[in-house]
């Protein structure tokens, strides 16, 4: 569990100060997966530093699975900070070190022996799927296997926190796809909670439990995903499922959180004898609820009526305007 409380980060340059983090509330729960979404300079990777301390916060607090992180300095803060592993945008590899290299470094500056490390490191590559470039140099490899390294050496001093920035950034979309099974296959088999930062809308649909915007060093929204994309007026929704823009009368916009297994629209015609037009939208997998917006023209005389038993049917339904 991750928990931040009233962060501040502000940096000083020049005599002019920055409030990268405005007081920013956290609660990531044990095993889930996290994901902060906010455009460039919003603050997320000062967020991320700040969670395992690489920065340490102007004020407010960080607590990891009950130690609260900021209360500790040396090597207290050294030990606990080994219960977190990090994921980083452009994999961070040693050139001059095989995979098993690289992966291995982490224990040896543990001082874990020979033996042992290299049991760990076998296990870990099994782990990634990358058991066959054990021997291969980071200039052999792709992007996605970089990035397989990357998680591999993150994972081995067995942390129970994950903490990944912009992990997928800098790949390409299938590999980006295998990428965040593999981060969501470790959070189930091992319990690994993630916190990821990412500035694509398509990681929070694929991967994520819950999600937080953030937007000028404040938390602006925050929830389980699902509940994010159901609630009026939701800005999350509004990002993961864009609709086009429409000045019609007749338009609303329609909200999906859960799957239905009626027709809907056509029964809709049926009853109520209106005319269903439909302008945008999309209804995708999210966190295995067949969930979406769409804008629907619904024109009839009895369009009230309509858009009421939608709303019965537990759909969220809005003025488009
Ligand atoms: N070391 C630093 N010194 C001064 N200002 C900084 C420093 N690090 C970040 N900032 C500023 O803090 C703000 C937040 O930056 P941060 O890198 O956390 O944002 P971000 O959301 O991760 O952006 P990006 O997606 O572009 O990486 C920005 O205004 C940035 O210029």
């Amino acid at each position: 569990m991750i928990e931040a409380v009233g962060l501040h980060k502000v940096y000083r340059l020049k005599g002019r100060e920055v409030r990268a983090l405005d007081g920013v509330d956290l609660r990531v729960e044990q095993g889930e997966v996290y994901g902060v979404v906010g455009q460039s300079g919003a603050g997320k990777s000062t967020l991320l530093r700040c969670v395992n301390l690489l920065e340490r916060p102007t004020s407010g607090t960080v607590t990891v699975d009950g130690t609260e992180l900021t209360a500790l300095r040396g090597p207290r803060l050294r030990a606990a900070r080994r219960g977190i592993g990090m994921v980083h945008q452009h994999f961070a590899l040693l050139s001059s070190r095989t995979v098993a290299g690289n992966v291995a470094f982490p224990l040896e500056v543990a001082g874990m022996a020979r033996a042992e490390r290299r049991r760990r490191v076998g296990e870990l590559l099994e782990l990634v799927g990358l058991s066959d470039k054990a021997r291969a140099y980071p200039a052999q490899l792709s992007g996605g296997q970089k990035q397989r390294v990357g998680i591999a050496r993150a994972l081995a001093s067995n942390p129970t926190v994950l903490l990944s920035d912009e992990a997928t950034s800098a790949l390409d979309p299938a590999t980006t796809e295998s990428i965040l099974d593999l981060l969501r296959g470790l959070n189930r088999e091992l319990g690994l909670t993630i916190l990821l930062i990412t500035h694509e809308m398509d990681v929070i649909k694929r991967v994520c439990d819950s999600a937080a915007i953030l937007t000028g060093g404040a938390v602006e929204e925050s929830g389980r995903v699902i509940d994010l994309i159901g609630r009026p007026g939701s800005l999350l929704a509004r990002s993961l499922f864009p609709l086009p823009a429409t000045d019609h009368p007749d338009a609303v916009h329609i909200t999906y959180t859960r799957s239905y297994d009626e027709p809907l629209m056509s029964e809709l015609t049926r009853r109520y004898d209106v005319d269903v037009n439909v302008l945008g939208g999309a209804i995708e997998e999210v966190s295995g609820h067949a969930v979406g917006r769409l804008a629907v023209q619904v024109s009839g005389d009895r369009r009230a009526d309509a858009l009421a038993w939608l709303n019965g049917k537990g759909l969220l339904v809005e003025a488009a305007r």
